[in-house]
């Protein structure tokens, strides 16, 4: 989050409008590196925003953005509490005793939002996530607590896919794995091309879903049947 955040504030129209000085103190801990760097100071963070409010053509001085930089650095803290969190904790408690049970287990249309790493553009979609069993299964709520901890951070698409698939596949060791999501971003939507509505499909097929035709079929009748 915020190397990205770094590239909008180094703009260089935004450089010309602040005193150096103050720049100066914003970039000390946002070296332009995709290494991982030290989480700012709340005080850098709501600097940050001050900067993003002068370059959006507002006053941060004037009264009703005076405590805006301090609730979008509380409000990024939620939005992006994936970074903090680990799927292999979340996915390590599994249970084996379900009799047997070894047929597929399908939650559908499972709401998130996360953002688009290109332009931190909210991203508002449903997953529908299914795996085949081998002894063990996961609680249902964690596979939602996964799609939180991958959605809260900067986002493609087709990595949150990926990503969602390849956690549970490597912590449950299941016979396969399916991940569709549907979702909308709003960087197509609310500026660009501006093509409101339309919809982006992504799947990610693991073990038994992806070498058997039958089963991926039998994932999307299951997916998409009302
Ligand atoms: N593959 C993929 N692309 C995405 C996703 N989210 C946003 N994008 C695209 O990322 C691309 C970034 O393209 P650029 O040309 O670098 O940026 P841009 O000038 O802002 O592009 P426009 O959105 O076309 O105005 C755009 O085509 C976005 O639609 C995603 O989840 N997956
Ligand atoms: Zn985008």
């Amino acid at each position: 989050m915020a190397i990205s955040f770094f590239t909008i504030v180094r703009s260089d129209v935004a450089l010309a409008r602040i005193e150096g000085h103050k720049m100066d103190a914003i970039l000390k801990n946002f070296p332009a590196s995709s290494q991982k760097q030290p989480r700012p100071t709340q005080q850098e963070a709501e600097d940050a925003v001050r900067v993003l409010l002068q370059w959006s053509g507002d006053d941060p001085e004037r009264e009703g953005l005076l405590d805006t930089p301090k609730r979008v650095a509380k409000a990024y803290r939620e939005l992006f509490s994936g970074y903090d969190l680990s799927a292999e904790e979340v996915l390590g408690r599994t249970f084996e005793e379900v009799s047997g049970y070894d047929d597929m287990v399908l939650v559908r249309d499972i709401p998130f939002f996360s953002h688009c790493e290109h332009h931190m553009l909210p991203i508002k979609g449903k997953a529908t996530v299914a795996y085949l069993p081998q002894g063990r299964v996961l609680g249902l709520s964690k596979i939602a607590r996964v799609i939180e901890i991958y959605g809260r951070r900067l986002q493609t698409q087709e990595n949150l896919t990926a990503q969602i698939a390849s956690a549970i596949d490597t912590t449950l060791k299941p016979r396969g794995v399916a991940v569709l999501i549907e979702a909308e971003h709003m960087c197509m939507e609310m500026r660009g091309v501006e093509k409101q509505g339309s919809q982006t499909l992504t799947t990610r097929f693991t073990g038994a879903f992806k070498t058997d035709a039958a089963e991926q079929a039998r994932f999307f009748t299951m997916a998409r049947n009302r």
